[in-house]
């Protein structure tokens, strides 16, 4: 089998004298895998998830993302390694509001030079599934509705077609009825990559293919 992730004997604290750790002896996830990750507020979602996409470091233990020792290898290696394998997207969308639709997408491909630039068939794909319009393309970001950023999101994320995806709470903005319809979107858009979908909302979890609350991750690695 094929992972995605290797956790083991993970331990991260933000610093000495801080109450929160975050511990997981034993975790995998294949490649592939559309992983629902789910825990009360501070329970260290967004703490795990930056250390699957090496913006934070400083832990011990063995953490392997798409086989990389993602702590072995300089910051530079770091952010380039994640724009060309790791799609991200966030609560707020992180869009710049004076571009448009399509250069918020390119700027995925830009940071991720070296990698091998997705086909127009391809780019053409992502914006029929995601119904990205031309006109939406040519909006600036800071114009658009909250449902039509968070497609941008999604094709810029997608666009560089990585192996891991990660989303951290992106339909907290939304009603249920859209919230479900978008899982779905990004699940059949992102069909080839593995997926870990972060959110409160434990309703969402019948959409993945396995579910973990984080709490009870890290009491079952202690027991
Ligand atoms: N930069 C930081 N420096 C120090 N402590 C931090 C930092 N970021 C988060 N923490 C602490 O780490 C703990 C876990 O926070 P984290 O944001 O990972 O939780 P979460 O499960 O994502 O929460 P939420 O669902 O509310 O977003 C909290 O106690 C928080 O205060």
């Amino acid at each position: 089998m094929e992972l995605a992730i290797n956790v083991s004997d993970l331990h991260f604290s933000w610093n000495k004298n801080s109450s929160f750790s975050l511990s997981i002896a034993d975790w995998q996830v294949s490649r592939g895998q559309k992983v629902f990750l789910y825990g009360p507020s501070g329970s260290g979602k967004s703490t795990l998830l930056n250390l699957l996409s090496g913006v934070i470091t400083g832990y011990t233990g063995q953490l392997k993302v798409l086989d990389q020792n993602l702590q072995a290898i300089s910051g530079a290696k770091r952010d380039r390694f994640r724009a060309q394998h790791i799609g991200m997207i966030f609560q707020q969308f992180n869009l710049l509001p004076y571009l448009n639709g399509l250069q918020n997408i390119q700027l995925a491909q830009h940071f991720a030079s070296g990698s091998v630039p997705a086909s127009q068939a391809f780019f053409e794909q992502i914006c029929t599934n995601l119904q990205l319009s031309k006109p939406l393309l040519n909006q600036a970001a800071g114009t658009m509705s909250v449902g039509q950023q968070q497609r941008i999101a999604v094709a810029r994320a997608l666009i560089n077609q990585p192996e891991l995806i990660i989303a951290d709470e992106p339909t907290s903005a939304l009603d249920s009825e859209l919230r479900d319809q978008f899982i779905q979107l990004l699940l059949s858009t992102a069909s080839a990559s593995t997926v870990i979908f972060v959110s409160h909302d434990k309703s969402l979890a019948e959409h993945f293919d396995v579910q973990y609350d984080l709490a009870a991750l890290q009491k079952a690695n202690k027991s």
